[in-house]
């Protein structure tokens, strides 16, 4: 089949060499020039495991082309996947700009029948809004589907080529087929493709986002519980998620919930039911536990310090919203180091892969290290806040050498508290006693 994808972000670039392997020929297109160019020239735009070997593949292959050129793009496609932002606008909900506007672009441009299809994350009534947005132009036959995207950056690969499920959201029997045929080489080891109407699937996709970030604030409130009740929340996670009914996934306390797509869905689907007038009270929580649980590692060291933070400096691991990405959006880290730094400290970070990224945006507020040992020379503490594998073992004699003060203030439990302590380091944790 021929397919085109709009926006070769995360997502974008991800679906569009995930069909080309299955022998599909697709064209991504992108406003942003640069992109295009390193694209079509081999060079890969986000680090992503397993995607730099497929994408080399495919494009070697024929199979995966990039360009600027929407008309181009759009050229003999059956189907048209709408990859492209949907940021919160001011006022919480999701900014639609991006995807009417393309609308509206391709409407100008179809010629025959296709199927559009909305990847990106989007309230109810987007299909129908879009559908609105193409026919002002076109009146020829074309089906919009919803077609909600589940991969979770870092295992995104994986994700996309053997997904938990797929979920369409169509009425049309015509698209149904084609989507069937599309989604079938993924879906071989009986994992469904549901199929529904747009309303629905657009909504799956927010209450899906919005449940896991329900589990995680759930697990804050209770690991804020376990440290002014003296439990260990290590314990209390694996007494219920044992529980088939609970799972095992998605209880890991820690700074808070990060990412493009938790705090800005949540926030969408609360402006979402407010426009309805339905209040959804548990959503309006998990976003208020998620806000005060960012902070709470800085109240543990503002209190350790009894708020003289004022000339001390923090080596920081972590920068990255969670392990195996370099994307930083909404990462729990940056609220950190800016509390930090508004506290009179200095910080100097590692991450493996987020460093450029947060470069870009701190530039030399805070210094930069190359490996994670150099990031302690001077430092007061460590402060750990991305679970990356290299640093749960540390060489922890290197720690204490390389360390002022043998202090850790971890945000994401990697190590044994009685291990550590028993090494003389002072060492807090959430929610472990
Ligand atoms: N990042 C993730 O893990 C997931 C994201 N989503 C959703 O997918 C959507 C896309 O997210 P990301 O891929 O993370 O965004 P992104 O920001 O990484 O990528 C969006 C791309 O669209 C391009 N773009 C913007 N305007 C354009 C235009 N007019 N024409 C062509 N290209 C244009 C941008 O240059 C960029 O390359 C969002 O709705 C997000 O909520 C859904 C599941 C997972
Ligand atoms: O819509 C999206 O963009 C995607 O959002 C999340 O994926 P992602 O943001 O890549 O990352 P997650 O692994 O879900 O982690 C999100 C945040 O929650 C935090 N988290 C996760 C799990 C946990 O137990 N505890 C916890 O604090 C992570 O540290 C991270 O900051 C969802 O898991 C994907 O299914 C979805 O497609």
């Amino acid at each position: 089949m021929k397919l085109t994808v709009v926006g070769t972000g995360y997502v974008g670039l991800v679906t569009g060499t995930c069909f080309a392997e299955t022998g599909n020929f697709v064209t991504c297109v992108d406003i942003d020039a640069k992109k295009v160019e390193k694209l079509s020239s081999g060079e890969i735009t986000i680090f992503e495991p397993g995607l730099e070997k497929l994408f080399a593949r495919n494009l070697k292959d024929g199979r995966l082309q990039f360009t600027t050129d929407l008309a181009a793009g759009l050229e003999d496609a059956e189907v048209v996947f709408l990859a492209l932002p949907t940021p919160p606008g001011e006022d919480g909900s999701a900014d639609l700009s991006y995807i009417l506007g393309v609308s509206d672009s391709i409407g100008k441009l179809l010629k025959d029948y296709k199927v559009i299809i909305d990847k990106s994350t989007v309230p109810v009534g987007t299909a129908a809004k879009v559908h609105a947005a193409i026919a002002k132009n076109y009146s020829g036959e074309f089906d919009v589907v919803s077609n909600p995207e589940f991969l979770r950056e870092g295992v995104a690969v994986d994700d996309f080529m053997k997904p938990d499920r797929v979920v369409i959201g169509t009425t049309s029997e015509r698209a149904q087929k084609l989507m069937n045929d599309l989604y079938a080489p993924f879906v071989r080891q009986g994992n469904p493709i549901i199929f529904m109407d747009e309303k629905s699937a657009e909504l799956t996709k927010y209450a899906a986002n919005s449940f896991l970030a329900t589990k995680i604030s759930f697990m804050n409130e209770i690991a804020q519980l376990c440290e002014k009740l003296g439990a260990d929340v290590d314990m209390v996670r694996k007494g219920i998620g044992t529980d088939d009914r609970i799972g095992k996934r998605f209880l890991f306390p820690g700074i808070g919930y990060g990412g493009s797509c938790f705090p800005k869905d949540v926030k969408a689907l609360i402006k979402s039911s407010t426009e309805v007038a339905y209040d959804f009270k548990i959503l309006n929580a998990v976003e208020e536990v998620n806000e005060l649980q960012k902070l709470h590692l800085v109240s543990k060291i503002k209190t350790y310090y009894k708020d003289a933070l004022k000339g001390k400096h923090f080596a920081l691991w972590g920068l990255a919203f969670k392990p195996n990405t370099d994307d930083i959006r909404e990462a729990p880290a940056l609220y950190i180091i800016d509390a930090l730094l508004a506290a009179g400290a200095t910080v100097t970070a590692f991450d493996p892969e987020a460093m450029k990224n947060v470069q870009r945006v701190l530039g030399d507020s805070i210094a930069f290290s190359n490996d994670q040992y150099s990031a302690l020379h001077h430092a007061d503490a460590l402060i750990i806040a991305t679970e990356w594998n290299e640093f749960r073992t540390p060489v922890f004699d290197k720690l204490a050498t390389l360390l002022k003060s043998k202090t850790i203030f971890d945000g994401r439990n990697l190590f044994d508290v009685d291990y550590v302590r028993g090494l003389g380091f002072y060492y807090e944790s959430i929610g472990r006693p």
